[in-house]
């Protein structure tokens, strides 16, 4: 269940064909355009409508930031996936999005999984990862990512299984339906969310987590919000806008 935005590519025909997106010229209405800008992939819509192009630059701005002063191991999402003293599980983050959480995790040691099911978000990220394997900030942190465009929902054991990542901790984090005041939503969160739509479906990637999680299932949600449909949370993490919900299994310490 992804948005309704389209996406066109501009002046690139290998890109349209890898993600299997129309060339510009055969789709001149929709209203975002992937393209490449100084170096890098962006998407790009009207700045009145969609604010600054989206690109996912893991070496820069706030990923790096977030790197060099989030808080290490003490961070909520860093404690929610049972990363501590001596233990740096796997992870598949089945909800990649521009892939912040996943860079996160990796920073921290993790060998993280990304999977994405918009081909325009998953283009950025491969995009990104790309860079990012050639900066020497965030080479060896890029080297433990690896991203497979698809449904989480479906067949997630046979995609992690091919990635050669093991599913210990699966982290999730679907878009919530937004409250009122959507007029000041930031544009580029509306550009975001015209792609990958709600996620009204997170139930069945919760099941689908489940199943494949050797650990636990953590999922990131607004702080007020209610748990995903499903089995009542074990446990719950409390941080100052979100907090996570974590399904356990098994005890991260034990092998
Ligand atoms: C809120 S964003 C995640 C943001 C991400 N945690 C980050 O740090 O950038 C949710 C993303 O999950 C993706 N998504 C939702 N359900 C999915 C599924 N079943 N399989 C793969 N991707 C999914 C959406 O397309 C969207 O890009």
């Amino acid at each position: 269940m992804t948005g309704s935005a389209r996406v066109a590519v501009e002046d690139d025909a290998r890109l349209a064909a890898r993600w299997g997106l129309p060339m510009r010229v055969d789709a001149p209405d929709a209203p975002l355009v992937l393209r490449h800008e100084d170096e890098r992939l962006v998407l790009a819509g009207d700045p009145r409508d969609y604010g600054n192009p989206l690109a996912v630059d893991f070496a820069a701005g706030r990923a790096a930031h977030r790197r060099r002063f989030g808080g290490g191991r003490g961070q909520l999402i860093a404690r929610a996936c049972g990363l501590g003293k001596g233990v740096t599980p796997s992870v598949v983050d089945a909800t990649a999005g521009l892939g912040r959480d996943a860079f996160v995790l990796a920073s921290l040691g993790a060998e993280v999984l990304l999977v994405e099911r918009v081909a325009a978000i998953a283009a950025l990220l491969e995009d990104g990862l790309a860079r990012a394997a050639v900066d020497p900030d965030a080479a060896e942190i890029a080297a433990r990512m690896r991203l497979v465009h698809g449904d989480a929902g479906h067949d997630l054991a046979r995609r992690v299984a091919e990635s050669g990542i093991a599913p210990q901790v699966i982290h999730l984090d679907p878009m919530f339906p937004h409250r009122a005041k959507s007029a000041l939503v930031k544009k580029e969160m509306r550009l975001f969310r015209e792609l990958a739509g709600d996620d009204a479906d997170a139930p069945r990637l919760l099941e689908a987590a489940l199943d494949v999680a050797t650990h636990r299932v953590v999922v990131k949600r607004p702080r007020k919000a209610p748990p995903i449909d499903g089995p009542a949370p074990r446990h719950v993490l409390e941080g100052k806008t979100s907090r996570y919900d974590l399904y356990v299994h098994r005890s991260l310490t034990s092998s």
